[in-house]
């Protein structure tokens, strides 16, 4: 539906004209580095790459809200650039989100390594200003008018058209995450590391600048230097798509819109699509698929998109893409009204689009051609497994790497590299393992997963040797609801088990709380757990999660 590139757009705060007459800048460190800087905007330009995503679609990314904030390169003007002493750490981290922190906090404060943090948004990152963090506390706004609904089948009276507050739920997730922000910085300081807000870019291969919020720059330099910066939503090209919102704008709504178009299929799409369906936004889905979650196992994507449907969302399955966005009125909630053009010609007005089509990696203005770090195509940072990139002394974790984008893995990579740069010698080959990360979709109801879908153990292991445990119930909860209610609440649970030993390669469960609990059934799965191990332990009854240890 769309074209082959995904073009990464320079954005807004890159450096511009300011640069074009910069002069040159010389100076000796005090560590003996000669440092030149003699780039133009065209070296600055020359790192806007074409490259093609996962999909085939063309793509551009777009600036994260919050970073508006942030100091900007535009503001130092050649006469301010006074020549500036270039600062020696032992550690610097671009990036203050949940890998970054979690690295910087592992060597400074396990280790004692002199730290620095260069952030040019909010402290905490993604995961606390714009994803895990206001994620979970709408999609618990949302569980509670669910459970509201099905309150009135336990006897409660509640009154129909009871009114929900957005606003105050807004005002007060936002209060969190504001504290949020400060507990961030707050250790940070108790543990010695440095702050400076600001945009960082490479001037040398291990000099990194920083323009800083009075229009100055500052320099610094160290042997060991962490790529941290995250990711950000992309915009389709699609004529008109900035009309529309991403998830860092969902965050931003002072009110839910009463009909919403979500384009997308992934994580993002699914939790925020489920969360204003279950506050009675009307939300309308938008798939290229006939399912969405593809990259899960097909009983979660059968099941979780039909489950949708039949709990309101209005599916566009197949969906051949968008033609045009058009601004019909411009407003807030109910007020702003949009026109969908498809590329068949159907039209639909909605007060919202939500682009939820994947993120770009956050790397187009630090100047990674500088030291030669290298990028795949899909423009993440290539590592090895000690996310070591292609230049000696720097390295990257987290989503600028592509890697599970999940805040636990970049906060796990961040803790082992710390160690592994400055801790005592058992340290000295310390990695994350990839393998069997457990993930949670914070859908209505949530989805968990961990190992290998079906048909990816069948083709590792191949058909003859691969067993699979499946069940799909009625929970406990929607007994007392009337047939259509629990027809619409299934639970859903599969185990794929490997070889003689029917060792456990895969887990996907769906229904209440299965979010919390596939944690445990993780660790069992990381020790190479069975399914006579899983047997061997009693059910806790009467839970949906006995079900996965009586299994027949
Ligand atoms: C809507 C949403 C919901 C999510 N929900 C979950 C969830 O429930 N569970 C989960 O595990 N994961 C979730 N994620 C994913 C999770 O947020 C990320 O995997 C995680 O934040 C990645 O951490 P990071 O350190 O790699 O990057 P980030 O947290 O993005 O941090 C990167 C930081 O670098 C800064 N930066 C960028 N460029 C520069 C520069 N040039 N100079 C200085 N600083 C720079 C940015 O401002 C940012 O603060 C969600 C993501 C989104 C978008
Ligand atoms: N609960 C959690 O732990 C969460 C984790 N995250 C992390 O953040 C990552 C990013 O999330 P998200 O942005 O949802 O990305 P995902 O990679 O999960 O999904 C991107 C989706 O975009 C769709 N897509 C891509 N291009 C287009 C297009 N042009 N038109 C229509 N659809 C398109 C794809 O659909 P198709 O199926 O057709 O290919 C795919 O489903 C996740 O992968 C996850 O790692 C995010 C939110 C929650
Ligand atoms: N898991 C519980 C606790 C929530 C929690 O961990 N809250 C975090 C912030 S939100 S999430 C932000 C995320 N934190 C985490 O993922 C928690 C880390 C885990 N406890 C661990 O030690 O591994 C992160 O990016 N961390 C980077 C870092 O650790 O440096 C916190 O710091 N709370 C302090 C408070 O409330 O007083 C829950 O979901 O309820």
């Amino acid at each position: 539906m769309l074209s082959r590139s995904l073009r990464i757009r320079s954005s807004p705060i890159s450096l511009r004209t300011s640069f074009q007459s910069q002069p040159s800048v010389s100076r000796s460190l005090h560590t003996g580095l000669r440092l030149t800087d003699t780039r133009t905007l065209a070296t600055a330009r020359s790192s806007s790459r074409t490259v093609s995503n996962n999909f085939g679609s063309r793509l551009s990314s777009i600036t994260r809200h919050f970073s508006s904030s942030s100091p900007t390169f535009e503001n130092t003007s050649p006469s301010t650039m006074a020549p500036v002493e270039v600062q020696q750490y032992d550690y610097i981290v671009l990036g203050g989100g949940s890998g970054g922190s979690g690295s910087a906090r592992r060597a400074a404060g396990w280790y004692k390594a002199k730290t620095l943090i260069v952030e040019s948004g909010r402290s905490g990152g993604t995961c606390v200003n714009v994803g895990c963090v206001p994620k979970k506390m709408t999609w618990n706004f949302a569980s509670i008018n669910e459970m509201m609904e099905g309150a009135k089948h336990y006897g409660y009276d509640i009154p129909e058209g009871t009114k929900i507050n957005y606003k105050h739920f807004k005002d007060t997730r936002d209060a969190e995450v504001n504290r949020l922000n400060g507990i961030y910085e707050r250790n940070w300081n108790k543990e010695g590391i440095d702050l400076i807000h600001g945009r960082a870019r490479f001037v040398e291969p291990k000099v990194i600048e920083v323009g800083l919020p009075d229009g100055t720059i500052a320099r610094y330099t160290a042997p060991h230097i962490l790529i941290a910066t995250g990711g950000r939503p992309n915009l389709p090209d699609v004529k008109g798509a900035e009309h529309g919102i991403t998830s860092d704008g969902f965050f931003e709504m002072e009110e839910m819109p009463p009909k919403i178009a979500v384009v997308g299929a992934g994580y993002i799409a699914v939790e925020l699509a489920g969360v204003m369906n279950a506050v009675h936004v009307e939300t309308h889905m938008f798939i290229r698929g006939d399912t969405f979650l593809r990259k899960f196992d097909p009983m979660v994507q059968k099941t979780m998109t039909d489950r949708y449907e039949a709990a309101g969302v209005k599916m566009h399955r197949k969906h051949p893409g968008f033609k045009e966005i058009q601004l019909i009125r411009d407003g807030k909630g109910k007020d702003k009204l949009l026109k969908l053009i498809s590329n068949d010609g159907s039209e639909l007005e909605v007060n919202e689009v939500l682009w939820a089509v994947g993120r770009a990696p956050e790397v187009e203005d630090l100047h990674l051609d500088i030291p030669g770090v290298k990028l795949n195509d899909s423009g993440h940072v290539i590592v090895d497994e000690y996310q070591n990139t292609s230049v000696q002394g720097v390295y990257a974790i987290g989503d600028v790497t592509g890697q599970a984008e999940l805040t636990p893995v970049a906060i796990a990579a961040g803790r082992h590299l710390g160690s592994r740069l400055f801790g005592p010698s058992e340290f000295k080959t310390a990695k994350l393992n990839y393998d069997n990360i457990p993930t949670v979709v914070f859908s209505h109801p949530e989805v968990g997963t961990i190992g290998l879908t079906e048909p990816e153990a069948r083709e590792r292991y191949g058909d003859d040797k691969i067993k699979v445990y499946h069940t799909k119930f009625t929970a406990m909860y929607y007994s007392v609801m009337p047939s259509e209610e629990k027809a619409k609440n299934p639970t859903e649970m599969k185990i794929v088990c490997a070889g003689p030993q029917e060792k456990v390669v895969g887990l996907h469960i769906l229904g209440l709380g299965v979010g919390e609990m596939l944690q445990g059934f993780g660790v069992a799965v990381k020790m190479g757990a069975t399914k006579a191990d899983f047997d061997s332990c009693v059910a806790i009854h009467p839970t949906s999660a006995e079900e996965l240890v009586t299994m027949r």
